[in-house]
């Protein structure tokens, strides 16, 4: 195949060349390493391209997917015969055309030998057989992922195993790199504000505006089939609201105003037009006034009719926007442009809403393969003991800026963070024999000190809190928290489910004829216990004040060096 051996010229990468190149001890670390790389797509692709090429041999690839067409344009090394299979098999493929060796199929993955032994699995990283002792097995993890929930999941699976976690994303022009070593591990995106306080007065008004507005919808809502509601829906956003906005005349000391509109006037108008553009037109003109609420009112119609269909069949039926819905797209449209035109803002068409609402950001090579590379360097700092060099290193466009690329050192670990704070063990157990009571007083209250109000979730469902010990005297197995991989959460604090609450995870691991247990972990993470303090006592505390009354705070210390900080304005937190 003339393709092979052409690819086969162009990428070929001795290992002199290589190790002239990043010097032999980085080349020979790279060699070594064992790098996990999860999401195979537009990063991705570049990513396997470029680690193959800077010396690396031992590359594990997760990818859930398969190729979709839409995917060509970029991710270069697809081609249209590929269109439908897995992404993660593809790129073996891929590989073997780079580097001329074939592939040999085993069970769910491809491998290939021997200058790199890429593994690819067509899975997602939320599979339970991806454990702790399974991410432990890795030098290295690489995330080239476009969503959250499986980004923060590699990292916390990074964090129990304590690897480092070189973490990607880009979004057109833009793109950045964060490096996750052993106790700078954060979320990806920022850390969020604590809550502004409100004072009681505040408060109640707060409530019965809340009230009012939930009655103001409920009563809209009960109308969903009255052929009004268009006109109900109109009258509250476009002239009750506005009208309770511009009683607050302090908002509009230095902006204009909101008009408010009127029904009325606009019905009539309605009349008198023709018809509205369609095809290209009805996406690429932006439409007028009267045109928008034509279509607002037309829009909302179907929306409703649906709903109420909808509702026959399933009464929790709700609706979320999906760009690709053309009577959603439409209301949407209309309606955001409705309040636009109130509030003197420019008009869009329809094509430009459907961008903006659906967060359509243009995915560009350039920057995923300039993203894909920094990565590279970062994990040669890792790997060759460097990481102290590493940056988070940021790719922007525009502003005042002059050079394109920045780098700056990975943040801290937030004190206030969830993530950041949590304790994150293994624990080995046989979960045929140990049961949910001795982890509670055993593990929990005797070894790791833990006090006060724990709940245990595990998944999502809640197995133990001080109301509900029905399950003190069960097994693991019972509980089903068994074989290589569940985990559970502990939570203090169960009035409220905020992330930031939880404290420990436990990954639970089984041994078959364990007598006890054994616990792997730090365990000096920062935070042993998260608490709310009732709102009188909300101030700083330290070892010597009382302590909360209603609380079994206990500040464990006896060198006098543990602190109870106050972090937000409700929350005490003690530190080790
Ligand atoms: N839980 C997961 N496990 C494994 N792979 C995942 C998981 N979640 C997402 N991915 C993969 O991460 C990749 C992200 O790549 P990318 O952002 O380029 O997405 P894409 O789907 O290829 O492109 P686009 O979203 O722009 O159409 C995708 O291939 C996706 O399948
Ligand atoms: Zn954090």
């Amino acid at each position: 195949m003339a393709a092979t051996s052409a690819a086969t010229q162009t990428f070929a990468v001795r290992d002199s060349d290589g190790a002239q190149t990043v010097g032999r001890n980085t080349w020979t670390a790279a060699g070594n390493a064992r790098v996990l790389m999860v999401g195979a797509g537009g990063i991705g692709c570049e990513l396997l391209k470029d680690l193959v090429l800077s010396g690396f041999k031992n590359i594990v690839i997760m990818d859930l997917d398969t190729i979709d067409v839409s995917n060509l344009n970029r991710q270069f090394l697809f081609q249209k015969q590929h269109v439908s299979k897995p992404k993660a098999y593809v790129r073996t493929l891929i590989l073997f055309l780079l580097i001329g060796h074939k592939p040999v199929a085993s069970e769910s993955a491809l491998r290939f030998n021997p200058a790199a032994n890429i593994v690819a699995h067509h899975r997602s990283i939320f599979d339970a057989e991806f454990n702790v002792s399974w991410f432990r097995s890795f030098d290295l993890v690489m995330n080239a992922l476009d969503n959250i929930p499986a980004r923060k999941h590699v990292n916390l699976m990074c964090r129990a195993a304590n690897r480092p976690l070189i973490e990607s994303g880009t979004a057109g022009y833009l793109g950045q790199v964060a490096v996750h070593l052993k106790n700078t591990i954060l979320l990806f995106g920022k850390e969020e504000d604590g809550d502004i306080s409100t004072s009681p007065d505040e408060n109640a008004k707060e409530i019965e505006d809340l009230k009012r507005e939930a009655d103001e919808l409920k009563s809209i809502k009960s109308n969903l089939s009255s052929p009004d509601f268009a006109k109900l829906v109109f009258e509250k956003i476009f002239i009750r609201d506005v009208q309770r906005l511009l009683e607050m005349s302090e908002m509009w000391e230095n902006r204009a105003p909101p008009v408010p509109l009127s029904y009325n006037t606009l019905d009539i108008e309605r009349k008198n037009i023709q018809s509205i553009a369609t095809g290209v037109d009805r996406n690429l003109k932006v439409w007028s006034l009267v045109e928008n609420f034509s279509i607002f009112c037309e829009s909302i119609s179907i929306l409703a009719n649906r709903l109420v269909q909808e509702n026959l069949v399933d009464s929790e039926f709700s609706m979320s926007f999906d760009k690709d819905d053309d009577d959603a797209l439409d209301f949407v449209t209309a309606i955001t442009n409705l309040r636009a035109y109130m509030y003197g803002i420019e008009l869009q068409s329809r094509f430009k809403v459907k961008e903006m609402a659906g967060n359509i950001i243009p995915a560009i090579s350039t920057t995923n393969a300039i993203i894909a590379g920094l990565m590279v360097l970062q994990a040669f700092k890792i790997l060759s003991k460097n990481e102290e060099e590493c940056k988070n290193t940021y790719l922007v466009h525009g502003g005042q800026r002059t050079q394109i690329i920045c780098g700056e050192a990975p943040p801290k670990p937030s004190k206030t963070c969830g993530t950041c704070q949590a304790g994150y063990f293994t624990i080995h157990i046989d979960t045929h024999k140990f049961t949910l009571g001795q982890f509670v007083n055993k593990v929990l209250k005797q070894d790791l000190q833990v006090d006060g109000e724990i709940s245990i979730n595990e998944s999502g469902r809640m197995i133990y809190d001080p109301d509900f010990e029905d399950n003190v005297t069960e097994t693991f197995e019972v509980l089903k928290i068994s074989g290589v991989n569940g985990r559970l959460l502990v939570l203090v604090d169960n009035d409220d489910d905020e992330e930031k609450n939880v404290a420990i995870n436990f990954f639970v691991v089984h041994k078959d004829n364990a007598i006890s247990y054994e616990l792997d972990g730090d365990r000096n993470f920062p935070v042993r216990y998260v608490a709310k303090a009732p709102a009188d006592e909300r101030r700083t505390r330290t070892d010597e004040d009382e302590e909360p009354s209603n609380k079994k705070t206990k500040a464990d210390g006896n060198e006098g060096e543990n602190s109870i900080v106050e972090v937000e304005d409700d929350e005490y937190v003690i530190l080790l």
